[in-house]
């Protein structure tokens, strides 16, 4: 069997889902399960209205209403007005009217995770009704029954035999009686909540379902066509790379290559199931194959950026060392406000940290350093990764920018820039 995964920008209108049919019609010959993520920007959306809502915000409804309308429009371009799948979409989005109608309460990752999901539960309705339109024998399965997740709102953690087990006993039935369409990016709790994985975590769950079933291949169709050398909206001329090792792409995600989710590989390097990155609008073209090989010869350097960053100073208030005591403190707090370190660094009196800019975190990081710690921030920086590094290339990429932090090793470098 095989599993595909459609992200946001393959299904963002009526013609992408129409392309998606397309080609789910023409790879009917083997058993398929399809995860597919919230159309477009529309989880963007839900952020703003969870937002507004918390803050009981007086353009709530506005924003509601736009969601809905978007989708509606959709609707009406791929299905005439008395089909089911009307009911169907505006019965999920009247949870989320249930949800807005009572006051907001403490817990803003459990309420983020109940409207946010609704985004995959409304395209994964849409998809499979369009898919049995076309003539596709298709199913819709409720993935918050099958990716089991404890309760870690916002960043649900599988329970791995829970959701292995659920899957093993139903699904390979299913995918007998045709396609099954499952919302990416979503989990369930033991009390039934919604969870959500981590934002952009529907390649996770295509993957999660490939190891449970022993799938022979996972496929993302992507608006670009493949891995690329680096971002083709931050660099002009890039090249594709054809095949890339489990090793290679898990440091490139790692490092915030942020075509493939980074927990999208172990699971797949794990049963040794190769992951193909293809383009949805050239689905003829061969992609990026993602497997075991080792042998590749990097003739062009892999870059990464990620942008808006933060980079702290914390020294000790009287001169002291940073010593293991004052490490262990400070990396406590990292954890309990659940902020990764993308880069760090130390000296006699002080330890540099690079990190994402997320300024509820931030706030709650301060609060915690404050007292204890001298502190110094920098904002808005880039963390410039380069693999198989070639020299004039870094010159080239701080050419006009301050270089405030850099490390090198054997392959790669690692800059943050203003
Ligand atoms: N190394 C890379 N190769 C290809 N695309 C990349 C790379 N790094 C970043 N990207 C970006 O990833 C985007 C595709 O991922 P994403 O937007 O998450 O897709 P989807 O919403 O379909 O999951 C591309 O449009 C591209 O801008
Ligand atoms: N819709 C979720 C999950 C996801 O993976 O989306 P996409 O496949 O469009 O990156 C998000 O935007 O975070």
């Amino acid at each position: 069997m095989q599993v595909y995964k459609f992200g946001g920008a393959s299904v963002k209108d009526a013609s992408g889902i129409i392309n998606l049919s397309e080609i789910v019609r023409k790879n009917r010959e083997t058993p398929l399960l399809i995860v597919v993520s919230a159309m477009g920007k529309t989880t963007n959306a839900l952020e703003k209205l969870t937002r507004a809502y918390v803050d009981q915000a007086d353009d709530m409804q506005f924003i509601f209403e736009e969601i809905k309308q978007y989708h509606y429009e959709i609707l009406h371009q791929l299905f005439a007005p008395n089909h089911a799948v009307f009911d169907e979409v505006e019965n999920t989005f009247v949870e989320i009217e249930w949800t807005i109608e009572d006051e907001p309460h403490d817990d803003f990752d459990f309420i983020y995770d109940q409207i946010v999901s609704i985004g995959e539960l409304v395209s994964t309705r849409i998809v499979n009704a369009y898919l049995n339109k076309a003539g596709i024998a298709s199913q819709w399965l409720d993935v918050r029954g099958y990716i089991h997740t404890d309760n870690t709102y916002r960043e649900g953690k599988v329970d791995w035999a829970k959701t292995k087990q659920s899957i093993q006993q139903d699904v390979p039935a299913l995918l007998q009686k045709g396609v099954v369409v499952t919302p990416g990016f979503l989990g369930g709790t033991s009390e039934n909540f919604t969870t959500t994985l981590g934002r952009e975590g529907s390649d996770y769950t295509a993957s999660i379902f490939a190891a449970c079933l022993n799938a022979d291949s996972v496929t993302i169709w992507k608006d670009v066509p493949g891995v690329l050398n680096a971002d083709p909206k931050l660099f002009e001329a890039t090249v594709k790379y054809d095949e890339l090792s489990y090793a290679e792409a898990i440091e490139m995600t790692y490092y915030g290559a942020s075509v493939i989710h980074p927990k999208t590989i172990k699971p797949l390097q794990n049963a040794k199931i190769p992951l193909l990155v293809k383009p949805f609008l050239h689905p003829e073209e061969p992609g990026t194959i993602i497997s075991e090989t080792q042998h590749i010869v990097f003739n062009t350097p892999v870059i990464i950026v990620k942008q808006n960053q933060v980079l702290l100073s914390i020294s000790t208030k009287d001169y002291s060392f940073i010593s293991e005591d004052h490490l262990s403190e400070i990396f406590g707090l990292f954890a309990s406000t659940h902020t990764k370190v993308n880069i760090m660094q130390n000296s006699a009196v002080s330890f540099t940290v690079c990190f994402d800019d997320a300024p509820e975190k931030f706030e709650k990081l301060m609060l915690g350093l404050q007292p204890a710690f001298r502190v110094k921030y920098n904002t808005e920086l880039s963390l410039i990764t380069v693999r198989h590094y070639k020299q004039g290339l870094l010159k080239e990429l701080t050419t006009g920018k301050i270089v405030l932090l850099e490390q090198i090793s054997r392959n790669t470098v690692q800059m943050v820039v203003k």
